[in-house]
């Protein structure tokens, strides 16, 4: 069968280009295994494409002459990204991106726990798992416990994080923080921003409002953290259904159950560099199985 391609739309090329509008059919061939892609250089330009299972090519008439870009196993991987993640209670979503972590589900590792309160849920977890725990801010019971906003900077500089990641966390972050770590701290939000979000809805609350107010859906909310409390870029959304007769508690429940799927989903993402910012400001996920799309 003759392998028709089409042109895959991640490639940008010249208006005025000739391979633009021109196509054609090449003779059936098939790559081999340690060959990623073929580079095809015109008398106009030289365009790198890629063929594989699912991505797909245009030819086009031209006298193009095929350099194989061959897979010698020397292929950058993104790096493997450090994580710290701030809580203020139990923390089922730190460890399910911990988990995500020792699982080789996300490229990460949780290097740092970050708290407003010691003995909760989440920091307990840490300590048990080898996690540094620090606290943040200092509490007004114990000053001499505790960071200031420029110690927080330093220690995670120091600890090289790359991601910040915001699970449960109750207390504002310092805009010292927030300039430090551009585009690099996210955070996950019970419900559908922009509605529900802000000053005072946090927890269990964030659903009372829900319900009160006859939404149908809600859903957990990931976004990038600017200084204000739930008005960053939203990255990641998933529905749920509001039922009838839902108590705040079992909306809750069904909540956070997506919210521990959405959390890894997008850490995976993140420390895979596969986070794309389009030209108005939108943050975009690449997806992994077919890289020509985003969400
Ligand atoms: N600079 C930012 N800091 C934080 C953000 C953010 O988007 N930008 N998100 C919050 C998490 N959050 C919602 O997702 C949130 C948490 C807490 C509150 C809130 O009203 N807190 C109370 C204090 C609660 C307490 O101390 O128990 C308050 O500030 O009065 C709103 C939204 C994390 N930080
Ligand atoms: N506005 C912030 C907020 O309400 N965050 C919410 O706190 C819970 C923490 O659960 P966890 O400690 O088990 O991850 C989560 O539902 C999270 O969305």
């Amino acid at each position: 069968m003759e392998s028709r391609v089409l042109f895959s739309s991640q490639f940008n090329f010249p208006v005025n280009s000739p391979l633009k509008n021109r196509e054609t059919s090449i003779a059936p061939f098939t790559l081999p295994r340690n060959v990623l892609s073929l580079s095809f250089r015109s008398s106009a330009d030289r365009f790198a494409v890629r063929i594989g299972p699912r991505s797909f090519v245009k030819a086009v008439s031209f006298a193009p002459k095929i350099v194989a870009e061959v897979d010698d196993g020397s292929r950058d991987e993104p790096r493997r990204k450090k994580l710290a993640v701030f809580v203020s209670g139990g923390g089922s979503n730190f460890r399910k991106i911990h988990e995500g972590c020792s699982d080789g589900s996300v490229n990460g590792d949780v290097v740092l726990l970050v708290t407003n309160n010691k003995d909760c849920g989440g920091a307990e977890y840490a300590r048990s798992n080898g996690i540094p725990v620090l606290v943040f801010p200092k509490a007004k019971r114990e000053p001499s416990d505790g960071l200031s906003p420029s110690e927080l900077v330093d220690v995670l500089r120091k600890y090289g994080v790359d991601f910040v990641l915001l699970a449960g966390y109750l207390k504002l972050i310092p805009v010292e923080l927030v300039q430090a770590f551009p585009k690099r701290i996210l955070n996950i939000h019970p419900a559908l921003l922009p509605a529900f979000g802000g000053k005072g809805l946090y927890g269990i609350r964030v659903h009372k409002a829900v319900l009160e107010s006859g939404a149908r859906y809600s859903g957990p909310t990931i976004h990038f953290v600017d200084e204000e409390y739930d008005t960053g870029r939203i990255l990641a959304q998933s529905a749920v259904r509001v039922i009838a007769n839902d108590t705040p508690e079992e909306l809750a429940k069904r909540v956070l159950h997506e919210e521990h799927k959405l959390y890894v989903e997008v850490v995976a993402a993140i420390c895979e560099e596969r986070i794309k910012w389009r030209e108005d400001g939108v943050p975009l996920i690449q997806s992994k199985e077919n890289p020509d799309e985003y969400y």
